[in-house]
């Protein structure tokens, strides 16, 4: 089955429905003014919860300040900013954690940008664009034209993630071939308010297939 994780949990209740609905990953938000941000206290406490669970801790052009704190509570740093594939391995190699690169994609040129990741990122997340001057670089609920995928030699592990919902992800799969989905705001009833309903219909979407 496609693996799925569940970003920006902040909740038992949403643990507990990813949990429940069979989700391999949950997603830590420590970027400070999102709507899923999680103070590293909370995220320990809540992460204790996780077990089966492969807790990923999402950072947008961290500092290592800021990532230190968290590492008790995750296992894996996706990285959702501009960071470079030598920050990249730095960050691998000073935390010993798997690195994920989230890539922002609007046109097949974005796509080139995961050869330079290849030999460091343990998986390539494709992820829409922002929209024109969001402050935030994830979690809008839009998503990028999947056919561009078409065209990108299938090497490494990757995942797809951007505007995907319940409706839509079965779509998405079978578009993509996508081994890992990933979604947000698709389960939420408003930016950073999880859905335990819309948590367990996404599951139910995938294994479905
Ligand atoms: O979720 C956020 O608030 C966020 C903030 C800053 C950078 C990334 C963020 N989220 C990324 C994600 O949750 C997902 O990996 C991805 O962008 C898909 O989000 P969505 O389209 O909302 O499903």
């Amino acid at each position: 089955m496609t693996s799925v994780k569940i970003c920006g949990v902040t909740t038992p209740a949403a643990l507990i429905a990813a949990r429940r609905g069979g989700a391999d990953h949950v997603g830590f938000v420590g970027k400070e003014g999102s709507p899923r941000f999680i103070s590293p206290g909370e995220c320990t406490a809540l992460s204790q919860q996780a077990d089966g669970l492969i807790r990923v801790g999402l950072f947008v052009d961290a500092r290592d300040e800021e990532i230190r704190p968290y590492l008790g509570a995750i296992d894996v740093l996706q990285l959702h900013g501009n960071e470079s594939p030598a920050r990249a391995a730095e960050l691998q190699g000073r935390f010993g954690r798997p690195v994920w690169k989230a890539l922002g994609i609007r046109s097949a040129r974005d796509l080139d940008a995961a050869n330079a990741y290849r030999d460091v990122a343990e998986l390539i997340l494709f992820d829409a664009k922002p929209p024109e001057g969001a402050a935030l670089t994830g979690g809008h609920g839009v998503r990028f034209d999947w056919s561009l995928l078409d065209g990108w030699p299938r090497r490494g592990a990757w995942g797809l993630a951007g505007g995907l919902t319940p409706a839509n992800v079965g779509r998405a799969i079978a578009a993509t071939g996508a081994p890992l989905v990933d979604v947000s705001s698709g389960v939420e009833e408003a930016p950073g308010e999880k859905s335990a309903a819309k948590i367990a219909a996404f599951m139910e979407a995938v294994k479905s297939l």
